[in-house]
């Protein structure tokens, strides 16, 4: 259908070939501009024009898939959608992007291809008539009462005048829509109503490519039936079961009503109600109390009225999500059994009895009073003395969540008590997100490092933590994106200190303070034989046959190799036998006969006076046995005595007499 009347569009047209969906005449759509053409045709013509004729471009579907779309013309789609970009919104920094608002004018083919960089420009022949205004009767009396294309326009009428019937009157834009059907020449009805339905991208370019009227309507007709169908097959199944959203979703996504692009349609409305109706749900079932039940049911409220598209809305959406996740009401039962309490924190640590005794005393008066708020313990010692390990062994024998919060280097309070909400990018404190975490509200938290809190222009968290580790405060611990209180009376806070000095002291006035003291040299060996040796070799993937270190052995390592109040070096000092040998059994070195001769016999025992030369690991029979990690120093006990009885590990022990002859030196701490 040529047009020689009315309005003329400009016989060349800058064309924008988009991926996003087929624009049809009399609807808008927002296209989005990413390719370099597009962007070319933005910044060179949109921008620059000053023209009302160069706001009219003309908008093409890409048909080409977009994972393989590059930077050389596709076969253009012969016929595309004059369109008027009423809207240009974008940034340039970072990157350049852009968004069009387009609203479609008319149909028109493409007739010879100008010129194909920056931008393709085409001279097009307009397809559609655009006219200022048809009135209906004018239509009908083209048509002919008795005409095909009359009696289709009728019944698409018809239908169109039904499908928004069954839409809900009192929303503002379906009574305008109802409005909008009366006035519009019905030539246009197949264009406008095709673009709000529920089709997909092939039928609605079915409809582009129908330039003959009689053709668009039979086109569209369908597709408009198909819609009232699902309509009603949606209503049937609310009546049967009000309540049950999911069931209405899966009629939905059944394939009833395919497609999913934008549309004024009810069911773009239904899907959003289906969401707020789940999460109101979710508000309801999260147990919260009644202040903070009020504020989300309001924020609720206001979710509900707000576009998708405004940037408040996934801000409060956020904020509703974090509100019912948090484990307003969910806790883990307490392990309040003192027997077994008192076997695995011996398992865990060996000494710490001061530590150990105070978790059973508050073990103790659980059981004789279950509302016993949480206490607030700070243990104070040098570095590696197991403060963090032994926090984390309390949450274990308590039966409770452990989360840790390290605080070193921390000089903002908001990272304690969270942004308020109007900050972009606000976010919880960390107490909240911990308690998000872990999903309970009795967890047990370790405050890492509280000694080394900084302070800043950003406030001094310090003082933000005042609130949370006052027993008598922290019932109603309000964080600043929350802005209702939580409980945390239930929590158990350990802070963990190097030294007191540098605790604020109404902070240190609010925790019971537990000194942890360095290790005596005998501790330091029970500690490395009973859990640092096993560590490590299960770290390493050695076995307790493979890797046998005596007691002596460890004595000189933390003697001569380790100056610490702690066991952290020791540990890494074995960790660092072990990859030696872990080399050692990758090699795949297998005892020979002459390794295993008694050492004595060998020319680097007799070099050595019958000792074994400082730094070396040697082999016997079942393995490696370190027996000396002191590099040239011959202060190392002779082989001959180190028997069974002097291992602490379970199995194996080196033999005298099956020292081997293949040693190597011990290897530096990588
Ligand atoms: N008494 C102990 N029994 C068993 N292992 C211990 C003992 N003391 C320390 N350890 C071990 O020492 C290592 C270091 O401990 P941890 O990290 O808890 O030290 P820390 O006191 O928290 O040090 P820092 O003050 O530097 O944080 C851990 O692997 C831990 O298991």
């Amino acid at each position: 259908m040529s047009s020689n009347s009315g309005i003329q569009i400009p016989s060349r047209l800058p064309l924008l070939l988009t991926h996003e969906g087929v624009l049809l005449p009399g609807s808008t759509m927002r296209i989005s501009v990413e390719t370099a053409r597009n962007m070319h045709l933005v910044k060179n013509r949109l921008l620059k024009g000053t023209s009302l004729k160069s706001t009219i471009i003309g908008v093409i579907p890409n048909t080409r898939d977009p994972e393989h779309d590059t930077e050389d013309l596709p076969t253009l789609h012969s016929i595309g959608t004059a369109g008027l970009a009423v809207q240009v919104v974008g940034s340039n920094w970072p990157k350049p992007h852009y968004t069009l608002l387009i609203t479609g004018l008319c149909r028109f083919r493409v007739a010879q291809l100008l010129k194909e960089g920056p931008f393709p420009v085409a001279e097009v022949e307009q397809l559609d008539k655009l006219e200022q205004y048809t009135s209906p009767e004018e239509m009908s009396e083209a048509a002919g009462p008795e005409g095909e294309l009359g009696e289709l326009s009728k019944r698409f009428y018809q239908a169109a005048v039904q499908l928004v019937g069954m839409l809900d009157m009192s929303v503002p834009v379906v009574a305008k829509l109802r409005r909008l059907l009366d006035s519009l020449p019905r030539e246009t009805l197949p264009d406008v109503l095709a673009s709000m339905i529920h089709t997909s991208n092939k039928e609605k370019l079915q409809v582009l490519d129908a330039v003959s009227l009689e053709e668009r309507f039979k086109k569209t007709l369908p597709l408009l039936t198909r819609q009232i169908e699902g309509l009603k097959l949606l209503q049937k199944t609310r009546k049967l079961r009000p309540d049950d959203n999911k069931r209405v979703l899966a009629v939905r996504k059944g394939g009833v009503l395919p497609g999913h692009q934008f549309s004024l349609d009810e069911e773009g409305e239904d899907e959003d109600g289906d969401d707020t109706a789940v999460l109101e749900r979710k508000v309801k079932g999260a147990n919260m109390p009644q202040p903070a039940l009020r504020v989300c049911l309001k924020e609720l409220k206001r979710l509900k009225k707000m576009p998708q598209s405004m940037p408040e809305y996934a801000l409060t959406r956020n904020y509703l999500d974090l509100m019912v996740e948090l484990p307003w009401s969910k806790s883990t039962t307490d392990c309040l059994d003192i027997h077994a309490a008192r076997v695995l924190l011996d398992s865990d640590h060996y000494a710490m009895e001061k530590l150990k005794r105070r978790v059973l005393e508050y073990l103790a008066v659980r059981q004789l009073k279950s509302t016993l708020k949480g206490p607030i313990l700070c243990f104070v010692g040098p570095p590696g003395v197991g403060k963090t390990s032994v926090g984390r062994s309390i949450a274990r024998t308590l039966g409770r969540e452990f989360h840790r919060i390290a605080l070193g280097g921390v000089c903002d309070q908001s990272d304690i008590r969270g942004h308020r909400r109007t900050y972009v990018g606000s976010m919880p404190g960390r107490i909240i997100n911990g308690l998000k975490t872990v999903g309970v509200n009795n967890p047990v938290f370790l405050l890492d490092e509280v000694d080394k809190l900084g302070k800043s222009l950003q406030g001094d968290p310090a003082s933000a933590l005042l609130e949370v580790l006052d027993p008598e405060q922290n019932h109603s611990f309000t964080d600043h994106y929350l802005n209702v209180a939580f409980d945390l009376s239930q929590v158990l806070f350990i802070a963990t200190a190097n030294s007191t000095a540098t605790i604020p002291p109404a902070l240190l006035d609010r925790m019971e303070v537990l000194q942890v003291q360095g290790y005596t040299q005998e501790e330091k060996v029970e500690i490395a034989h009973r859990h640092l040796i096993p560590h490590q070799l299960e770290q390493h993937g050695l076995t307790p046959q493979q890797l046998q270190i005596p007691q002596d052995t460890t004595q000189d390592i933390i003697s001569k190799y380790t100056r610490e109040a702690g066991v952290r070096s020791l540990e890494r000092k074995i960790g660092a036998i072990c990859r030696a040998v872990a080399v050692k059994v990758a090699e795949g070195h297998t005892v020979t006969k002459s390794e295993a001769a008694p050492a004595e016999s060998t020319p680097q025992g007799a070099e050595h006076g019958g000792r074994k030369p400082a730094g070396e690991i040697v082999r016997n029979r079942h393995g490696y046995i370190i027996l000396c990690t002191l590099p040239g120093a011959p202060s190392f006990p002779p082989v001959s005595t180190v028997t069974s009885h002097t291992f602490t590990l379970p199995v194996g022990c080196a033999v005298p007499g099956q020292k081997s002859a293949d040693q190597c030196t011990m290897p530096s701490q990588t």
